[in-house]
């Protein structure tokens, strides 16, 4: 899937994802109208909601990105409909050729991640039928727990050939409180860093490994650091846009030959029509306007790749 991601990088010129958060006040009133005329005001009806709004924003821009990144809790707070519409927006980014990374931040002892590795990348045996649960491509994944909590996603990754981007130095403002601390002189971070590019060593795809890491737009100087701590390893860095990452704090999370990083942006994508530069689309063209802020993030960022 590693090979998979950078070829359809490549195909689209586009180091990006976009993360697929829909929240109900987003998603525009024609659709929530008709969505609960359908169901009511109920979980069923908010699944639906949540999955219309999803494809339209996937059929207005899928042909310019390679890779898409469901949010697992904003499906999961709607209970068993919401994960249904979770599946949903699987299985139609799939069709359309896009790598989905499953934005499920798992991680536990060795036998409880076994089970999260099965249910999202993997296949599960019920008597002598087997089973494909979530079917993502990646999942992201929680070191916290150590190397006995990671492994069982990395079994399955060997397996079915799938990747996994471990939390190494998270975008958000508290990220700092356990990570940055001082542990032999160095950040806890660039030890989960250096592990993750040691457990990536046994799994490599073609020039990097199935085993990504996440690192925040908003920590460009970290990603520097650990850019170079983890040079074959792929880079998932949320933070751009709503959480104010830019594309020229962006460019030394790549390397040399332009690869080693895909951008992830949710809300600056997913709800550009609330945004004053592209209120002109108004809210029933909220697509449009998401297949707007696309093509404006990717010139953002290759415009800072170019001048680097
Ligand atoms: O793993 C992630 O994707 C992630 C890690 C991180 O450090 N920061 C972070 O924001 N994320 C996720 O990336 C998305 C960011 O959303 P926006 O801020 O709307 O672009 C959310 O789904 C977050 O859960």
């Amino acid at each position: 899937m590693i090979n998979k991601l950078i070829a359809n990088i490549k195909k689209t010129g586009a180091p990006i994802v976009v993360g697929l958060d829909p929240m109900l006040n987003y998603i525009p009133k024609q659709i929530q109208e008709a969505a609960f005329k359908e169901f009511g005001e109920t979980l069923e009806g908010a699944a639906e909601a949540i999955w219309q709004y999803n494809k339209g924003i996937v059929d207005a821009t899928y042909d310019l990105i390679p890779a898409v990144k469901p949010q697992i809790a904003m499906y999961e707070q709607f209970g068993i409909p919401g994960l249904m519409a979770y599946k949903r927006t699987v299985d139609y980014c799939k069709e359309k050729d896009l790598v989905v990374i499953g934005d499920i931040k798992r991680g536990d002892i060795g036998s409880t991640s076994a089970a999260y590795a099965v249910g999202h990348l993997g296949k599960v045996q019920v008597g002598s039928k087997t089973y494909v649960p979530f079917n993502e491509d990646f999942a992201t994944v929680n070191p916290y727990l150590g190397t006995d909590g990671v492994k069982p996603f990395m079994d399955v990754c060997k397996e079915e050939k799938k990747g996994i981007f471990v939390l190494v130095k998270t975008s958000n403002p508290s990220s700092g409180e356990f990570q940055d601390r001082i542990i032999e002189k160095r950040p806890l971070y660039e030890w989960v860093g250096e592990k993750v590019a040691k457990w990536g060593d046994e799994l490599m795809g073609d020039g990097y490994s199935y085993v990504g890491a996440v690192v925040g737009a908003t920590y460009p100087e970290m990603g520097k650091v650990l850019r170079k701590l983890m040079p074959k390893t792929f880079i998932l860095v949320p933070g751009y846009g709503a959480q104010g990452g830019k594309g020229a704090d962006l460019v030394h999370f790549f390397n040399k030959d332009g690869l080693g990083a895909i951008v992830n942006s949710s809300r600056g994508i997913i709800a550009a029509y609330k945004q004053e530069k592209y209120a002109k689309f108004g809210e029933a063209n909220y697509a449009d306007a998401s297949r707007q802020a696309v093509k404006d993030m990717i010139l953002d960022i290759s415009t800072a790749l170019e001048n680097r």
